[in-house]
């Protein structure tokens, strides 16, 4: 029989400190059947993997949070992408995958290495800083709205959309509750910035409604695939970079090691994002009565995969609770596995890469000047402040 436990993954105290919840779901079982949601849990690499590639069977089409598109309407238009099993998903993510691909990455290489040496030097004249606000937050907001080609008008709606967003993906508690009282206007800005006439030309958000024009998806679609970019490309990345300079300055080793070898940027982005898992959970709907690891979902079930959880098991990771890196992180299931793997993996490594470049030229120790405060969300595993002092060279 299928193992079941009474936990709120989503209570305030677990979300601070989810890790000794995430290994009581991995050892009570493969498949653990959490009361509270009437879910089917996944905690361990193996199954979470699979969940993952298994888009058939586990589908993304009733949404990719508790709630379940059969039986209740969403809070927003679905996704083409996140919330869209193929063939609706196949064309969307074709052209995504164009414009996000290595010629936009060969295309910004340059410039947000500049903006990043720029950003550093002011920010390093001061030896104390806070390095949510001054630099996680700051680089993505100045160089990713003038990629997809906003205007500079209300860009602070960003960040509130899609901590709202990402909210929505869970039960609806109170991180939901406070976050629907402005949704209105974020959601508002957010959909005008969608209009063709919005986006500046040779940005991400042209080149879709480009696409568009050439057929390869249709004029109703474009909007709603410029909206992606905007609810998935801003908070994710702004969380990933505060994970890796949390685990920066909490490992001055690991420091030493970047500033020896600042090509160790890439895979010190993608060791922080297994570590800590920015993105930390994701539902999927079963299709028919799916099979996994011993038990049977029913058909409409919703299961939970913690990528965060898959992401420390021991039973796939050498000493899986530590920062390091010399380990090859590629496999790991922060970006996802599979057809919805991310499309945007790229441009953040390149905000990462562009980032920890200009730092580790110009700091020579980074270490924490107080104590960090965490920023709770359903889905995302996040700080609001990270207090550090930098030794600038
Ligand atoms: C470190 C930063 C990021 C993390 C941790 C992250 C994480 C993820 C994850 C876990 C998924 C899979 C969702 C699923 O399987 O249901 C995903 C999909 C996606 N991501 Fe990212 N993401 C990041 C940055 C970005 C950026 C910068 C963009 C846009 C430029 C983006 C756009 C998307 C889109 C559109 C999808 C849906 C893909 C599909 O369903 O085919 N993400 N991301
Ligand atoms: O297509 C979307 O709107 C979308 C929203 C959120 C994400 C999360 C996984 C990064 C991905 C896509």
């Amino acid at each position: 029989a299928t193992v079941s436990l009474d936990a709120d993954p989503f209570a305030p105290e677990i979300l601070e400190s989810p890790l000794a919840f995430q290994e009581q779901l991995r050892e009570a079982g493969a498949v653990v059947y959490l009361r509270r949601y009437g879910v089917h849990a996944l905690g361990r690499y193996e199954h979470v993997h699979a969940a993952l590639t298994e888009w058939q069977s586990l589908s993304s089409a009733a949404g990719v949070g508790l709630a379940n598109f059969r039986h209740e309407e969403p809070w927003r238009t679905p996704s083409l992408l996140l919330e869209a099993d193929p063939p609706l998903h196949d064309a969307p993510r074709a052209v995504l995958s164009g414009i996000l691909g290595p010629r936009a990455i060969r295309r910004l290489r340059h410039a947000w290495a500049q903006d990043a040496r720029e950003l550093v030097d002011r920010v390093v004249r001061a030896p104390e800083l806070d390095a949510v606000t001054e630099l996680a937050q700051a680089f993505p907001l100045r160089v990713f709205p003038d990629a997809v080609g906003l205007e500079r008008e209300g860009r602070h709606h960003l960040l509130p959309y899609g901590d709202h967003a990402f909210n929505a993906f869970g039960p609806p508690n109170e991180l939901v509750a406070k976050g629907a009282e402005h949704i209105a206007e974020h959601a508002a800005w957010v959909g005008d910035q969608c209009a063709r006439e919005r986006l500046a030309p040779g940005g991400f958000g042209a080149a879709i409604w480009e696409a568009a024009d050439r057929g390869d998806i249709t004029e109703e679609q474009a909007p709603l695939i410029v909206r992606s970019l905007l609810t998935a490309g801003v908070d994710t990345t702004v969380h990933a970079l505060g994970a890796v300079l949390y685990a920066f300055a909490t490992h001055p080793d690991q420091w030493r090691r970047l500033r020896e070898d600042p090509r160790l940027a890439r895979v010190a982005f993608d060791e922080a994002v297994r570590w800590e898992s920015p993105v930390q959970t994701f539902f999927r709907t079963a299709t028919g009565d799916v099979e996994i690891g011993g038990t049977t979902v029913p058909d409409g079930e919703k299961v939970l995969m913690f990528l965060g959880a898959a992401n420390r098991d021991p039973r796939h990771w050498r000493d899986p609770d530590t920062f390091d890196l010399t380990r090859d992180p590629s496999a790991h299931v922060g970006f996802g596995m599979g057809i919805h793997q991310c499309v945007g993996q790229h441009i953040a490594r390149l905000e990462a890469e562009s980032l920890l470049t200009a730092l580790a030229e110009r700091v020579e120790r980074i270490e924490l000047a107080g104590t960090p405060r965490r920023h709770l969300n359903n889905t995302l595993r996040a700080w609001s402040s990270l207090p550090v002092r930098v030794h600038a060279t």
